[in-house]
């Protein structure tokens, strides 16, 4: 979106942007902020201006973060080894507190003063607050490169949500609150702190809350094909195959699958699209230039 510079090209802007606002009155939209699409200040501004101005219009934006990359340099800084296996990281005692410390702590925190700055007004969680989600520990099969037998690999406190319950988000959502969740739920008897990955995260809340829309904010334009070429639009069906034949790996997978499970349970498209260009969520939303990949039924 170029900034407007005089008065007709806000009004022009805002005509082309009106049947959008229709589309999507009232309905809850369910942002995933990568901690790749995080990137400079100026991508951060631009972030939380769009989801200040979102709410603003009457969309209920929510907001699950993720910061993947900050939790890295953190351990790194810590002097702490942290490994990834199928996309997630393997998280033992010592990891998942320094996880819960970045995630529920310093970005969460830092998004929502970034939002309320912008005139939002955001309020900060985790999957623990209100009991929104408990989690359960993850069983991974994986292929031993060694042996080549399947085994079971233990990745330590790595939850997936279990149970959500959408009171604390409804009560958020028909105010004038724009949450803001960070990825780690407890366990339902309160003893274990999980750390879900933040994709898996987004598409158990865009489920929930019964989201129109769940936007993957990453730092690249999409799917990508086997020749870097932008997919701009996946079938559920389409989108397995690329799993398995291994066009979609590492941190694009849980992406994917999670598109997967939020349009199987009702959400109505799911888009992954890069969050470093400018308004990449008002311009997805409210213009015709929506750019990524489209998931659908
Ligand atoms: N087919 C693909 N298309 C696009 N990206 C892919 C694909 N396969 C693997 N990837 C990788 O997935 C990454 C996005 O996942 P990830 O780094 O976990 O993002 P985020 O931190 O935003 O959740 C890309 O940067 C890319 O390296
Ligand atoms: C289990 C697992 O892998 N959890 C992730 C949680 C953060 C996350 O998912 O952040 P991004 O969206 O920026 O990748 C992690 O520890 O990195």
């Amino acid at each position: 979106m170029t900034a407007p510079n005089a008065p007709h090209d806000t009004a022009r802007i805002l005509v082309e942007a009106l049947p959008y606002m229709q589309r999507y009155d009232a309905a809850t939209v369910v942002v995933k902020y990568g901690g790749n699409a995080m990137g400079d200040s100026d991508a951060a501004r631009w972030f939380a201006q769009d989801v200040a101005i979102l709410k603003e219009v009457g969309i209920n934006p929510v907001v699950v973060h993720g910061g993947g990359p900050q939790i890295g340099r953190m351990l790194d800084r810590l002097g702490i080894k942290s490994e990834f296996k199928a996309g997630l990281r393997v998280t033992d005692k010592a990891t998942v507190e320094i996880v819960e410390m970045i995630l529920a702590g310093a970005i969460n925190k830092n998004i929502v003063a970034s939002i309320n700055a912008e005139g939002g007004r955001a309020i900060g969680l985790s999957g623990k607050d209100g009991g929104m989600v408990f989690a359960r520990k993850v069983s991974r099969s994986l292929i031993n490169p060694e042996t080549g037998q399947e085994e079971v690999v233990d990745l330590g406190f790595v939850g997936e949500p279990a149970e959500v319950d959408r009171t604390v988000l409804d009560w958020a959502i028909t105010s004038d609150f724009i949450p803001v969740v960070a990825p780690v739920a407890g366990s339902a008897d309160g003893r274990e702190t999980y750390n879900v990955n933040a994709d898996t995260f987004a598409g158990a809340i865009a489920g929930a809350v019964g989201a129109k829309r769940l936007l993957m904010l990453t730092d690249v334009p999409g799917v990508l094909d086997r020749d870097k070429n932008l997919i701009q639009q996946l079938s559920v069906e389409e989108a397995r195959r690329l799993i398995a034949d291994g066009t979609v790996s590492g941190g694009m997978i849980p992406k994917v699958e999670t598109c997967i499970y939020a349009v199987e349970r009702g959400v109505e498209g799911v888009v992954i699209l890069d969050g470093k260009t400018p308004h990449a969520v008002l311009m997805e939303l409210l213009t015709p230039g929506g750019a990524g990949t489209l998931i659908t039924r």
